[in-house]
């Protein structure tokens, strides 16, 4: 008979950290943004891209939620952000987001990407992409 695989056991090798990334793809908000006035009146749909430096070990050694950067709660408060915000451009927007979870959420460095898929006919899509460090 065929023995268990057992997991880890010598397979356990010292790996060199490069980077670690939590992401959120295509985190879809409707919202009120628009510099013209017929956009103050109507919701439109952002999508955003989020990519947040961090670092996974402790969660990997303890398989515990409450050690990483939780994408649920980053995208909850992103979600409410957003959706009460009432501004005219992205980049007050963008801004705002890079803020909030580089602050609240301790993350190191964020790339940021917001789409406006219904701004111009023509384009699939128009935005801003953006990449901030906390100091
Ligand atoms: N760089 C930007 N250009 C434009 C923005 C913006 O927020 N940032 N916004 C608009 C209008 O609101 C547009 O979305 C209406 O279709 C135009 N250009």
């Amino acid at each position: 008979m065929a023995s268990p695989i057992r997991p880890a056991d010598n397979l356990t090798k010292e790996l060199q950290v490069l980077t670690d990334t939590v992401f959120i793809q295509s985190l879809s908000v409707d919202t009120v943004i628009g510099v013209y006035d017929w956009e103050k009146k109507i919701q439109q749909t952002l999508l955003f891209d989020i990519e947040m430096t961090t670092d996974i070990a402790a969660a990997a050694a303890s398989d515990d939620l409450a050690d990483t950067l939780d994408y649920e709660a980053v995208s909850n408060r992103v979600i409410e952000h957003v959706k009460n915000a009432r501004v005219e451009l992205l980049e007050t927007l963008i801004e705002q987001v890079a803020q909030i979870i580089l602050v609240e959420f301790g993350v190191k460095q964020v790339a940021l990407t917001v789409h406006k898929p219904g701004a111009v006919k023509a384009a699939k899509s128009v935005g801003l992409q953006i990449v901030r460090r906390a100091d």
